[in-house]
């Protein structure tokens, strides 16, 4: 959902409720207080249901005996932050802590439950290996999808094309359909899909960690120059080094709660001082 510039993602936003006077009266206020925000997390809670059977029998023998078919498993609990125009914050925290599925509710790829999230600004993410990628269709023709998919018209992608295929290195293999890539190849080309649009928001999942270390570099360059040009940045990774070079802030996560949020050095410390 979209107004003055935000889009919207929520656990009540249905066009109801959008519309209703008190939706906008609420994202006026959030404009006019956090102006230079390009991402508002407020308040977000993100549960699962985990279930404990994986047959109807089962689940039958489980009622009988009186025992759980499933648990609900707060994923994230009431997180709030946001990220000002041209920053880049590094998400920080232990497998689990809720780092990926806090971007996917940024992206959109998954709601929350309670609280909202709101973006300003065209957002390209790269969040899983091989996502916004038709398996069947050609390096070429994917290039065209996803492009398209992240709001480029088709002049704009034939213009870029070229630049996108140097980038991502893939050469020959261009007219290959995707799925014979490999993993490092599916991400050499989102990558360069995602940086060859007009973005304002990049989000980068651990996806990179896959790629080779000499393209983890061009990466990295290109990151920290997109950075340079203002660039918002939303970084999730276990690479430290990487982190402390390209971002100026750290939000530690811990079983789904801020723990940290300020100067990358001091996040990167708290995250080790979990480590005991
Ligand atoms: N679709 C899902 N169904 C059930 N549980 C899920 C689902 N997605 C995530 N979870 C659970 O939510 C928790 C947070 O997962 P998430 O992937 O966000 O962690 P993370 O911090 O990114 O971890 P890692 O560093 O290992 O990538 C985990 O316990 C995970 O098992």
């Amino acid at each position: 959902m979209r107004c003055s510039g935000w889009d919207c993602h929520s656990y009540c936003c249905s066009s109801d409720s959008w519309s209703s006077v008190a939706w906008r009266v609420a994202l006026r206020k959030i404009s006019s207080t956090q102006g230079d925000a390009r991402i508002i997390v407020d308040g977000i809670g993100k549960t699962f249901v985990l279930r404990h059977t994986h047959s109807f029998k089962e689940a039958f023998i489980a009622v009988l005996r009186r025992k759980k078919i499933s648990t609900v498993f707060k994923a994230l609990d009431g997180v709030d932050f946001a990220v000002r125009e041209g920053e880049s914050v590094a998400l920080l925290g232990f497998n689990g802590s809720g780092k990926s599925t806090l971007l996917k509710l940024i992206s959109g790829v998954l709601k929350p439950d309670s609280g909202r999230v709101l973006t300003r600004g065209r957002v390209a993410g790269l969040i899983e290996v091989g996502a916004g990628f038709h398996p069947d269709l050609s390096g070429r023709e994917n290039v065209f999808l996803n492009a398209a998919i992240l709001g480029m018209s088709k002049r704009e992608i034939t213009e870029r094309f070229d630049a996108i295929v140097e980038f991502s290195e893939i050469g020959e293999f261009i007219d290959t359909e995707v799925k014979h890539y490999s993993s490092g190849m599916f991400v050499r080309l989102a990558f360069s899909v995602a940086i060859h649009t007009e973005l304002d928001i990049l989000l980068v999942d651990e996806v990179l960690a896959v790629g080779d270390a000499p393209f983890r570099e061009k990466c990295k360059a290109k990151i920290a120059e997109l950075s340079s040009q203002g660039k918002t940045m939303l970084v999730v990774s276990h690479d430290i080094d990487m982190v402390t070079a390209l971002c100026e802030r750290g939000i530690l996560l811990r079983h789904g709660n801020v723990v940290f949020d300020g100067e990358i050095d001091k996040a990167v410390s708290a995250l080790r001082a979990q480590d005991v």
